[in-house]
């Protein structure tokens, strides 16, 4: 059974260390603009499935990529689902402090509503350089695979650094088998 956050600790590159990638693939990694918006491009339905939503701590890594002191932030893990077929797997860590909440932060309480409807709306928003990993088969996120009855291969992910209101989130994605990407 899978258990939640499931590691992301893989190397992560930067696009100018990245190479052997198909046209596909460099087209979805290296999309600047809402993800959310190209995968209901390409299909008739689209949905987002929270699998977990919680407070943990952040590791020393994720706090230097995020340029902060919190010791916490809020971790969401979803689906991104199109035409009922689940596409990416993504991971937020959202900061999690008492100014947030005052601020009545619009990232929090999500639910099954995507991040990018919400963050890609404000002009302030900045997206700092995309990194790639590759997952391979033994990778814990393999189980998740395995769960969603999909085939086991080597996963392309991704993620970047946002910043809007002067604090930074990170969201991970990695296209799960048979997502358009690997087409
Ligand atoms: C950042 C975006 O939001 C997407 C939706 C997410 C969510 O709802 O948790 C997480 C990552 C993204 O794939 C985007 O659309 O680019």
């Amino acid at each position: 059974m899978t258990t939640f956050p499931i590691s992301l600790s893989v190397d992560w590159s930067p696009a100018s260390q990245v190479s052997d990638l198909s046209n596909s693939e460099h087209d979805w990694l290296f999309e600047s603009h809402s993800l959310t918006a190209k995968l209901k491009s390409h299909s008739q339905s689209f949905s987002v499935k929270v699998l977990s939503e919680q407070v943990f701590d952040l590791s020393i890594q994720q706090q230097k990529l995020l340029n902060c002191t919190l010791t916490s932030a809020l971790n969401r893990e979803v689906l991104l689902l199109c035409d009922d077929k689940p596409m990416v797997y993504a991971q937020s860590w959202l900061p999690d402090n008492l100014l947030l909440k005052q601020s009545k932060n619009p990232l929090h309480n999500m639910g099954e509503r995507p991040l990018g409807d919400v963050i890609f709306q404000d002009p302030e928003l900045v997206r700092k350089n995309i990194e790639i990993a590759r997952f391979n088969s033994i990778h814990p996120l393999q189980q998740l695979v395995s769960q969603l009855n999909l085939p086991k291969q080597t996963l392309l992910g991704r993620r970047s650094v946002f910043s809007l209101q002067s604090y930074n989130f990170l969201v991970c994605e990695v296209f799960l088998p048979g997502a358009y990407l690997y087409s």
